[in-house]
């Protein structure tokens, strides 16, 4: 089981994997094929609660999810996503919210979609013993500024804005970062100048390790990002069951013999 301090001593060493998990079977499977860290993410609104965007995920649904995860895993490290507004409006309130996934709900760590006013609080948090994942890049919880999922970074400025807030973030305690949807030879870039290690999503190869939503991974939603990789094709496979399931009972096959059951007893009155 990585600790955050193990972690923390991957950089550079073995690439790190990580995929979000959201119920307690999908958590089982990801923690037995040794993926490094399970993120309970707030893209859970796209992918199981059926929102379009992370916005109305709340901190009751992300605790709910953090519960199921880690009661099914044993070795990787779970990591709550902080939603929307449910930190750095209120330092009590951010604490509080926080605090929760690890006191009530067994996550190791949190993290946040970072900017220039969650530096002072990742440090508060990690004074206070709350390991903190930093998240820059795209941050979907700012679609309403984007007006969609743009790609960042992608000018000298915007670059430049992101590797200032990597490094302060780091400075503040972070204990890893993700990059999401920013230019390869900016996260090759940031990765470099950092201790602490970089996971990218739609970031290029050369980040400490790699981290998708676990849908995408594994072919289970309708949508994904162009950055994404689908490598099963679980939708096609629980179709074709649940259409087995139907025309069995349609045309009689299931329930059969092995399925049922007669009592004796019951004979003389049926
Ligand atoms: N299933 C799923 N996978 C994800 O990776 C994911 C979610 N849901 N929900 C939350 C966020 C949203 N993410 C997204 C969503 C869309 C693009 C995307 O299509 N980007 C386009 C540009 C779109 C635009 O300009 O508005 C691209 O081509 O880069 C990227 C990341 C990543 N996250
Ligand atoms: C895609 C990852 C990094 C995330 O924030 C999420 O799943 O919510
Ligand atoms: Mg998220």
């Amino acid at each position: 089981m990585p600790t955050v301090r193990e972690l923390r001593a991957m950089a550079g060493e073995k690439p790190i994997t990580m995929l979000t998990a959201y119920d307690a079977p999908t958590a089982e499977i990801v923690d037995e094929a040794d993926v490094d860290v399970i993120l309970v993410g707030d893209s859970l609104g796209n992918t199981s609660m059926g929102y379009e965007t992370t916005l109305p995920v709340t901190v009751d649904d992300v605790a709910r999810h953090v519960g199921a995860v880690s009661r099914a895993t044993e070795e990787a490290l779970v990591v709550a996503d902080m939603p929307f507004l449910s930190f750095g409006v209120d330092e009590a309130d951010s604490l509080e919210n926080a605090g929760r996934m690890l006191k009530e709900e067994g996550a190791a760590a949190v993290k946040l979609e970072c900017g220039p006013h969650t530096v002072e609080l990742t440090e508060t948090m990690v004074q206070l013993g709350i390991p903190v994942m930093a998240h820059l890049g795209l941050t979907p919880q700012h679609v309403n500024q984007y007006g969609g999922y743009p790609r960042q970074g992608t000018d000298r400025e915007g670059a430049e804005r992101i590797r200032e807030l990597a490094r302060a973030h780091e400075d503040a305690g972070a204990f890893s970062l993700v990059l999401e949807h920013v230019p390869a030879n900016l996260a090759a870039e940031i990765t470099d100048g950092l201790e602490i290690p970089t996971i990218g999503i739609g970031a290029g190869p050369d980040c400490d390790g790699q981290v998708l939503v676990v849908d995408d991974a594994v072919g289970l939603s309708d949508w994904s990002p162009s950055f994404a990789k689908r490598f099963g094709d679980v939708r096609g496979e629980m179709r074709s069951a649940v259409e087995g399931y139907v025309d069995a009972v349609e045309s009689g096959s299931f329930p059969a013999e092995e399925h049922s059951h007669e009592e004796d007893d019951l004979d003389e009155l049926y």
